[in-house]
């Protein structure tokens, strides 16, 4: 035999209120739904029918009354009594459009804040006015009502706990919050909570009194002043709305919240999903009639539509900035200059944003700020580091050796420019690796080579200890004593060592497969064109020799901002000593 499931209200309650709904206070946005609907319902076959919605707050009780379609006994028993029952849905099961709910689940929340929930219902189709009474242990009653015209009248007594849902400022605060934008007339004790509609309409004011409350309700509502207001339509969505350009750089990891509405009801204050990933320099306010609301009608529902809808406004942004660099180019380069960093995240994967930030955005560059455009013409080949340690290092010298460098190490700007050759095939873009600069420095005069070899002998040998190569070279600038330079593998290999040395003797051998032979070692360029360099050169104590050689070592170390490692930080620690013991002779040296 078949049987029927019963249902435990407490049960589905506890649910709703714990794992759904993130508030009681959404019963309020459940109530107004179903009274919005009910009027929708009506109007659908008389548009002059009357359409009021309004809310009275008594002690601790409330009650919302709609001039909707009303229910016929027979309807209160099926839609009201049957949960997860809606009349919102086509006989194929599907939601109506023109309805906000399609669940059958929203009158339940009012079990969320009372005990009891008392519905007075007169149908449009004619038959007496109803009265249901709905009780959180799952029974109800219906009985005969008094009711002149057709509508329903949903009516609250607050349980205890949840008074606060049901203070007057509460609830018309909240009744704002949700229903602002509604179509039809609401109030909450005789006043107006419901406006004018969206503050993007155009139908009633001249374009300058909409710019002005388009400014107005973003300083309400977001408190700022956008940089821009972008107009938005998505026409499959039945979307429209706006995007207001933040005035301030916003933290790519922080969502700006959208503020959505569906179908005129609020929906979120923050949105997500609505906007591409990189466009987090925008916070929208829209409204759309085609997007699904998730269940608890508190986030939009991530289908097929809204990844097309967020395509389409994607779009909208991004012709919003090159048209900005057609007709506007100085406000273009302010809002890059705000935004610098979505724009460069679009344009990693974006042909049209990299042309964009080619020719607007400036780099940081060692012959000065430029865009990646001017660069190119002025220096042809787009010379680069990844990181600002590389740039910080060798601006100044790559920049005497007549080589202009672009410091990659921003966040984004080295794939940016590694990018380049794919939207310009004339593009020439290399890498700066350190060690490069090295082939460019001017060998030593072969006399002074020879005289400084016993230097370079006794140097080498302190450099052994530190897993280093001395090279001793001419270059600019004079007053740059010397480099530390260290190409990727290079890196890879001084990190290798110091980590066999700190690990057992199997793990050694097994790491040492891996070592490369000296030339792959860092190298310490002494410039020999440097007079300290010189007079170091010329010295011919071994214990002068191994504390400068240290202190040049140590010294290139923190100019290139390169890891010191325990061995490195220890050899500094006594150099500097060593250095002070010179420069101070105790008393009986004196
Ligand atoms: N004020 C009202 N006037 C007329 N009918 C109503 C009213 N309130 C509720 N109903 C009827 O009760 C049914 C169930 O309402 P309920 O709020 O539980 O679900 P829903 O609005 O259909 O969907 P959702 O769960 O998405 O809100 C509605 O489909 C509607 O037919």
């Amino acid at each position: 035999m078949n049987q029927k499931f019963q249902v435990d209200l407490r049960g589905v309650v506890d649910l709703l209120s714990h794992h759904l709904y993130s508030s009681p206070r959404v019963y309020l946005r459940e109530l107004l739904q179903n009274a919005v609907d009910a009027v929708t319902a009506r109007r659908v076959g008389n548009p002059d029918a009357p359409a009021a919605i309004g809310i009275e707050l008594t002690d601790r009780a409330l009650t919302i009354s709609d001039t909707g379609v009303g229910l016929t006994e027979s309807q209160v028993h099926e839609l009201l009594a049957t949960i997860g029952r809606s009349s919102k849905r086509d006989e194929l099961g599907f939601a109506r459009h023109e309805f906000l709910g399609q669940f059958g689940i929203g009158l339940l929340s009012a079990f969320l804040v009372a005990d009891e929930v008392r519905v007075v219902t007169r149908s449009v189709s004619g038959g007496p006015a109803v009265e249901w009474l709905g009780r959180s242990d799952g029974t109800y009653a219906i009985g005969p009502a008094e009711r002149d015209e057709p509508g329903t009248t949903v009516s609250l007594r607050a349980r205890r706990g949840a008074e606060q849902w049901f203070e007057p400022e509460t609830v018309r605060d909240l009744c704002r919050l949700y229903g602002s934008l509604l179509p039809f007339r609401v109030t909450v004790a005789g006043e107006a909570v419901s406006g004018d509609g969206p503050p993007w309409r155009s139908h009633d004011r001249t374009p300058g009194e909409r710019d002005a409350d388009l400014l107005g309700y973003a300083q309400d509502t977001f408190g700022f002043t956008p940089f821009d207001v972008i107009d938005l339509a998505v026409p499959e969505a039945g979307l429209t709305g706006v995007a207001y350009v933040l005035p301030f750089p916003a933290n790519p990891a922080e969502r700006a919240g959208h503020r959505v509405y569906l179908k005129r009801m609020l929906l979120t204050e923050s949105g997500d999903g609505l906007l591409p990933d990189w466009a987090f320099f925008a916070r929208c306010v829209v409204d759309a009639e085609g997007l699904r609301p998730t269940a608890s009608r508190e986030a939009l529902y991530d289908d097929g539509l809204l990844e097309a809808t967020r395509e389409a406004l994607g779009a909208r942004l991004r012709g919003w900035m090159t048209g900005l660099a057609r007709t506007q180019p100085a406000r273009l380069a302010r809002f890059l200059e705000i935004h610098h960093l979505g724009v460069k995240a679009l344009a990693l994967h974006d042909d049209e944003m990299l042309r964009l930030v080619e020719r607007w955005m400036p780099m940081e560059t060692n012959v000065g700020r430029m865009t990646l455009a001017d660069f190119r013409a002025r220096h042809g080949t787009v010379r680069y580091t990844t990181t600002a340690e590389d740039f910080r290092q060798l601006a100044a010298v790559a920049a005497a050796q007549g080589l202009a460098v672009v410091n990659g190490g921003y966040t984004y700007d080295s794939e940016i420019i590694d990018r380049l050759p794919v939207v310009d095939g004339d593009a020439v873009v290399v890498r700066l690796d350190p060690t490069d600069l090295v082939t460019r420095f001017e060998p030593v005069d072969p006399a002074e080579e020879l005289a400084a070899r016993p230097f370079v002998t006794a140097a080498q040998g302190v450099l052994d200890g530190l897993g280093c190569e001395l090279v001793l070279r001419s270059f600019d600038p004079v007053n740059l004593p010397v480099l530390y330079l260290v190409d990727r593998s290079a890196a890879f290999q001084s990190e290798l060592r110091s980590t066999r040395q700190q690990v057992d003797e199997l793990w050694a051998g097994v790491l040492s497969a891996f070592e490369k032979p000296r030339e792959d070692r860092p190298r310490l360029v002494l410039n020999h064109r440097n007079d300290l360099v010189r007079r170091v050169c010329a010295s011919r104590d071994p214990e002068a020799v191994r504390l400068a050689v240290e202190s040049l070592y140590g010294q290139a170390l923190l100019l290139g901002y390169h890891p010191i490692r325990p061995a490195d930080a220890a050899l500094l620690n006594r150099s500097f000593l060593g250095l002070l013991e010179r420069a101070i002779p105790s008393e009986d040296q004196q």
